[in-house]
């Protein structure tokens, strides 16, 4: 490990942004970031994540299948509104889909679920190690079904996330999350 004080200071700094502006990563940097999540914790080795990227056109595209969802399970006039307001708040959208295989007896879909959410959260860390800010994203729509066939998902994919990627647009300065570490942890 080269440089493990920069390492921790991430970890136990770490924040979302809500807030994204231009420049998101480049070509470049988004390999970074994809090597990054490729080297999670992966049970089996069955890789199973698949990453979309949306920027662009892609979305505007994007904003529709948001839309579709909202009208799919009827949720109203404010949830159409959030879901515009969701496509245009960061230049760059990461969607994640966690690919279940159900017929692997040692690797239960449980597990396979929490390497696409390490997948995820790798990208969020790569993202911040680069200098771009980015908030995990789920809500109703990634179970829509326009979003779902656009995303390519099987029978049981589940759309885990949409990273909003980009540049803070204010620091969002928060106090540590954890106060109490005593309440979480326990020796046996
Ligand atoms: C699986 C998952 C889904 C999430 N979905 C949403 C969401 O839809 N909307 C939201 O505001 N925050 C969502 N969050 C929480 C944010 O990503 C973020 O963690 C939270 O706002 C706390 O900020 P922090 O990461 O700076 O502590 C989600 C987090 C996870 C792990």
């Amino acid at each position: 490990m080269e440089k493990p004080m920069e390492i921790l200071q991430l970890l136990t700094t770490r924040r979302s942004e809500k807030r994204l502006s231009e420049p998101a990563p480049n070509e470049e940097q988004l390999k970074q970031i994809f090597q990054a999540a490729l080297n999670v914790p992966d049970h089996g080795r069955l890789h199973p994540y698949r990453f979309i990227i949306i920027e662009g056109k892609g979305l505007n595209k994007f904003k529709t299948l948001l839309q579709a969802a909202v009208e799919e399970f009827e949720l109203g006039e404010e949830a159409l509104k959030k879901a515009e307001n969701l496509a245009h708040r960061a230049p760059m959208v990461i969607g994640v889909v966690a690919k279940i295989k159900k017929d692997i007896p040692k690797v239960p879909g449980w597990e396979q679920m929490l390497s696409a959410g390490c997948a995820t959260y790798a990208i969020q860390l790569a993202a911040n190690a680069q200098g771009f800010a980015n908030v995990w994203i789920s809500g109703k729509w990634v179970n829509g079904n326009a979003l779902r066939k656009a995303f390519s998902c099987e029978e049981y994919d589940q759309v885990i996330g949409l990273v909003m990627l980009g540049t803070a647009e204010e620091k969002n300065e928060r106090e540590k999350k954890i106060q109490n570490i005593e309440d979480f942890v326990s020796y046996l």
